[in-house]
């Protein structure tokens, strides 16, 4: 199976996924200098309803947070995309020392961590349909940056202890994922993939330019997952991101100046 060694890692998933190499991979290295600035990109609206949180998950390759996703009770809607679009889950790319970590980078500059938030396009009937579509999901994508101690993201932390190892799950409610948003949303956007297999180009990424902050204890903490599950040799949950691929000619747009 699919994983981050170097023997299943990201220089190895062409073998069962060739859309690895497909011409939407993500993630990319942004180049704020060669985005376009488009006044016709609306700001992002996220409305979150903090009762649609469900479990949090141990999945093998990170971690998640998953929502239920049965009404529009917490959706993205506006900024690049046109309907509306159901908040699925969201989950964490981390290295394994604070230089890195991130799937995108801006000019070449790691972060130690990366949040995806993802959203899927309600004119399909599922997540696992949307996934599929050219237009299907949307990722909100935030950067982490060594600074202050997170309160927010110390909620998800204090949950660990319950999903140590692969395919652990506990309930995990009432939380607020608009708390794990920078206080200035403005974004680049482009049309991409997910980051992991299925390798699916169904993803419209919007990454924003403002990161939140994380410390460096907290970092330390999201090593403490492990990749294995119970009773096989412990393997620790870092560096589970994929590298940038080839732009190949994408336009990449900025909401702002
Ligand atoms: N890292 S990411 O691009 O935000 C992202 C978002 C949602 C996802 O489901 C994935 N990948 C993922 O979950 N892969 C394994 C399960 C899966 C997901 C979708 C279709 C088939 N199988 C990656
Ligand atoms: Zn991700």
């Amino acid at each position: 199976a699919w994983g981050y060694a170097a023997d299943n890692g990201p220089e190895k998933w062409c073998d069962n996924f060739p859309i690895a190499n497909g011409p939407r991979q993500s993630p990319i290295d942004i180049l704020p200098g060669d985005a376009s600035f488009d006044g016709g990109l609306k700001p992002l609206s996220l409305k979150y309803d903090p009762s649609t949180c469900l479990d949090i998950l141990n999945n093998g390759h990170s971690f998640q947070v998953t929502f239920v996703d049965d009404a529009d009770s917490s959706t993205l809607t506006n900024g690049p995309i046109t309907g509306t679009y159901r908040l699925k889950q969201f989950h964490f790319h981390w290295g394994a020392s604070d230089d890195k970590g991130s799937e995108h980078t801006v000019s070449g500059t790691k972060y130690p961590a990366e949040l995806h938030l993802v959203h899927w396009n309600t004119k399909y009937p599922s997540f696992g349909d949307a996934a599929s579509k050219p237009d299907g999901l949307a990722v909100v994508g935030v950067f982490l940056k060594i600074g202050d101690k997170n309160d927010s993201l110390q909620k998800l932390l204090d949950a660990f202890s319950g999903i140590k190892t692969k395919g652990k799950q506990t309930t995990f409610s009432g939380f607020d994922p608009a708390t794990l948003l920078p206080g200035c949303l403005d974004y680049w956007t482009y049309d991409g993939s997910l980051t992991t297999p299925p390798l699916l180009e169904s993803v419209t990424w919007i990454v924003c330019k403002e990161p939140i902050s994380v410390s460096s204890d907290q970092m330390a903490k999201f090593r403490s997952l492990l990749f294995s599950a119970e009773g096989e040799a412990e393997c620790c949950m870092v560096d589970n991101y994929r590298p940038p691929q080839p732009l190949k000619g994408r336009p990449v747009r900025s909401s702002f100046k």
